[in-house]
């Protein structure tokens, strides 16, 4: 059996909420210049094991600050663990905040080549490809492709963005409410690219709160309640984990 491509064991994360609010009010009022060290923390994740083979489509499913974003971004490696460990093997797309890495002063032309380059497309694929990057993210998207980002609607930023990162080579892609953000044309042509990534064997994570979206792509399912992992099984097993608690 090939080895996981992404795998946790004990993983375990710790925030703070508000410091710099309780810093603040609490020293002065409550706590008088004294203050608990742990004062506002807490785990959005602890105890979380579980594997993912390449090739599958892992769909993570919870209610709202069950820590789903928390976990891509450990796997993505934007945040690091404080206890257990989390290993990926294999380079990570992050389809998560799309248009996050594009400069607003830049054009729609100058942030596909910075982007595309700090995800590792060379220059020559860039150009190469270029036109169908800008055809794909639409006819808005064309129109303005020498306007700086400023002056694109968060739904073009979005489509623009998807356009380059679907570009990506990497085995693992991940996806935080991606199609939530886009018109009903922009969803079909994910959708699309879901299924042909998926069929040259990528291995997907999945958040989303879209039962359809779900099914439609996922095998596995993971429910979350509270930072603890409740079901790991079939897509239709987490979401009836899901849907019971939601429901009562
Ligand atoms: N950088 C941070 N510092 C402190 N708390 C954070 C930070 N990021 C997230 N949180 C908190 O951690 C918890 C988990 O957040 P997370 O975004 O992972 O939840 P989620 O399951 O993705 O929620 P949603 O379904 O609303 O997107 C929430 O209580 C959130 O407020």
């Amino acid at each position: 059996m090939d080895q996981p491509i992404i795998e946790a064991e004990n993983l375990g994360i710790r925030f703070v909420r508000n410091r710099r609010r309780q810093l603040r009010l609490r020293e002065m009022f409550i706590h008088k210049g004294g203050r608990h060290p742990d004062a506002g923390e807490f785990w959005p994740l602890r105890n979380v094991n579980f594997q993912v083979r390449p090739g599958d489509a892992m769909g993570i499913i919870g209610k709202n600050g069950t820590g789903k974003s928390t976990l891509l971004r450990l796997i993505a490696g934007v945040l690091i663990p404080d206890e257990g460990g989390i290993k990926v093997r294999g380079a990570v797309a992050p389809l998560l905040e799309l248009s996050a890495g594009f400069s607003n002063d830049l054009t729609g032309r100058e942030n596909v080549h910075l982007v595309g380059s700090l995800h590792g497309l060379s220059s020559a694929y860039l150009k190469r490809n270029f036109d169908e990057i800008i055809s794909f993210a639409g006819e808005q998207c064309e129109k303005a492709i020498d306007t700086p980002v400023r002056h694109y609607s968060s739904g073009m930023k979005v489509r623009l963005g998807f356009s380059v990162i679907s570009h990506l080579q990497h085995p693992i892609l991940l996806m935080d409410e991606v199609m939530a953000v886009g018109d009903a044309e922009f969803r079909k042509k994910c959708y699309a690219t879901i299924e042909r990534l998926l069929a040259e064997g990528r291995t997907l994570v999945l958040v989303s709160h879209n039962e359809n979206d779900l099914t439609r792509f996922c095998t596995r399912g993971l429910y979350f309640n509270a930072g603890r992992l409740e079901v790991d099984g079939t897509v239709r097993e987490a979401l009836d984990a899901y849907n019971n608690v939601v429901r009562t």
